[in-house]
């Protein structure tokens, strides 16, 4: 498909690519190009199609302002709305700016800003299987790129049934004729192997593999993105990072709320699908993988994907699943996952999940890889914790009693809320005698940088925008992490395994545990010391 082409085609560059392949263009073409860009800068207009939606409210438009805040969007940018619901132009603007509220609200000039933001935002309503709606959407946008090379970006914002109608719509009828036509997709990408290669399949009838940015939004957190800064750049960790000195890895997800409203696409995919297969598993890839050739996309892809592969499929034994039930605390009843009106009565859909993986090479051989995700929970926290090996005829083993596990050193990265890397370490305690405690070498975000931290889908847009794929991901990852879980999810569904009962707000059920203690492991966000 010609006008599905990747890359800026610039008059500097007198090549084209379509679908990835660079040829040779003709003089005629060379020279429509250098006066399509007298002003040299490319156009970029970004459709969020479903813009009337939950997450565009949430965290598109947002990001997009707190791009164009901090100047960070191309100078000739157009962001356009698309949906069923009839709106105009204004009421999209209005919704923009009443929904709007993201980190840059309290900053100087923000309303300004605001009103130049949303002079370029438009909308256009259309069905999603409609190639006529997206020519006129496409002749809208053409408008506002004027005679500069346009490129053109689509967020995918929509049901993933809708995908492919979409992806056919707008890369047939509304995709760049001269510049780079990208579509970032949002998960989920699939429920199981087979549906997610329909997926690719489907996508790729229409796109290539280049032009898909499939989001992750927890690879755009900042300190997911810092974990390989923490280990490549520092002398003290990566020699460390193996079986040798690492006894567990942690990977915790916990929110202290349930799927309230978002219990319809929730029950058709419990938290396995929603956090563990894609957001921890990311995680666990990037954590463990070993040093990249370069920091090129494919480069650290390569890597993640050789971790993926050198993974068994997860055996039903080492998971635990639960689902919250109401709660009564301080007068205020908290509602059961099953009491949501949109959730079916007696679903059997996981709230909760814990799980031990490992990967089979040299470097990880044995080492347990927990990962726990849950709704309604006590707390709201996503952090890596990584519990290093006793100390070998550790001087001071009296100290600790015959507790050694309180002895050993513990790597802490809280991803959220209130960023933070710190390490607990054993230290004496000042004054005369020998007493020792745990203490924290603490690296507090908020004490150390005074920068607000960006939001995930501000790095992932602005990414997309530039084309970096790093953060994003490709499909053999894609498959290879399906590939470990649809085993497990398929057992659980046939089986109709029940998930352990836990309170809607308690630390989950007890299963947990003992899944940890299986593998000598204690969960450390449970210890009494965090
Ligand atoms: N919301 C969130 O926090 C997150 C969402 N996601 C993913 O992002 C995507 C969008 O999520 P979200 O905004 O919550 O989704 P919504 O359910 O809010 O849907 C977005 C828009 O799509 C249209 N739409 C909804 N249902 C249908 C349908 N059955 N058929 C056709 N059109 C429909 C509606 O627009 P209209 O009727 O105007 O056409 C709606 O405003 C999904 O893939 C979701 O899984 C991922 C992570 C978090
Ligand atoms: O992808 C998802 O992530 C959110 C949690 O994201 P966060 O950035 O707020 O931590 C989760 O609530 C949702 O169920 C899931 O689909």
């Amino acid at each position: 498909m010609d006008t599905a082409v990747e890359n800026v085609v610039t008059p500097a560059a007198p090549s084209k690519v379509a679908n990835g392949t660079p040829s040779a263009i003709t003089v005629e073409e060379f020279e429509d190009l250098a006066s399509l860009s007298q002003d040299d800068e490319a156009s970029v207009s970004i459709t969020v199609v479903g813009a009337s939606g939950d997450l565009a409210k949430k965290k598109i438009f947002p990001a997009l302002f707190a791009l164009y805040y901090e100047d960070c969007l191309p100078k000739h940018f157009s962001i356009f709305g698309y949906a069923r619901s009839k709106m105009t132009d204004a009421e999209l603007r209005d919704m923009v700016s009443r929904t709007l509220t993201c980190r840059i609200d309290k900053r100087e000039n923000c309303s300004e800003k605001m009103e130049e933001f949303l002079k370029r935002c438009f909308y256009h309503s259309g069905q999603y299987d409609s190639e006529a709606d997206f020519k006129e959407l496409g002749k809208k946008i053409k408008q506002h790129e004027g005679p500069r090379v346009s490129n053109r970006l689509f967020y995918l914002s929509i049901p993933p049934n809708i995908f492919l109608d979409v992806v056919k719509c707008a890369s047939r009828s509304a995709s760049s004729e001269n510049g780079w036509t990208r579509v970032i997709v949002e998960k989920p990408f699939g429920r199981d192997s087979e549906s997610s290669a329909a997926l690719t399949r489907g996508l790729k009838q229409y796109l290539v593999e280049d032009q898909i940015f499939r989001i992750d939004h927890y690879l755009g957190k900042e300190l997911v993105e810092n974990l390989s800064v923490l280990r490549f750049s520092n002398l003290v960790f990566e020699p460390l990072w193996s079986r040798q000195y690492i006894r567990n890895v942690q990977l915790i997800f916990s929110e202290d709320f349930g799927t309230e409203g978002r219990g319809g696409y929730f029950d058709s995919y419990g938290i396995i699908r929603d956090i563990m297969q894609n957001h921890l598993l990311q995680i666990l890839a990037l954590f463990a993988m070993e040093t990249p050739i370069s920091l090129e996309a494919e480069d650290i892809r390569n890597e993640k994907v050789k971790v993926l592969r050198s993974m068994k499929p997860l055996q039903l034994e080492d998971v635990v699943i639960g689902q919250y039930k109401s709660h009564t605390k301080g007068g205020i009843t908290y509602p059961g996952y099953t009491d949501d009106k949109t959730v079916p009565k007696g679903s059997l859909a996981p709230t909760f999940a814990a799980a031990a993986l490992f990967i089979n090479n040299a470097r990880w051989d044995g080492v347990p890889f927990l990962m726990k995700a849950g709704k309604a929970l006590h707390t709201k926290q996503a952090e890596i914790r990584v519990q290093f090996r006793h100390v070998p005829g550790n001087l001071y083993k009296g100290a600790f009693g015959t507790d050694l596990d309180r002895a050993t050193n513990e790597l802490v990265i809280r991803v959220q809320p209130d960023e933070a890397i710190y390490l607990k370490i054993n230290n004496k305690i000042p004054g005369l005698g020998m007493r020792l405690d745990r203490s924290n070498l603490n690296l507090h975000y908020a004490a150390r940088y005074s920068k607000e931290i960006p939001d995930a889908y501000e790095r992932l847009l602005l990414d997309a925008i530039e084309g970096e794929r790093r953060l994003f991901i490709r499909s053999d990852e894609l498959d290879a992490a399906w590939e470990l879980f649809t085993p497990l999810l398929k057992e659980l569904e046939q089986k109709r395994t029940a998930p352990e009962l836990y309170p809607y707000g308690s630390r989950g059920p007890v299963g947990a545990h003992y899944l940890a203690a299986k593998y000598n492991v204690r969960w450390g966000d449970l210890s009494s010391e965090d």
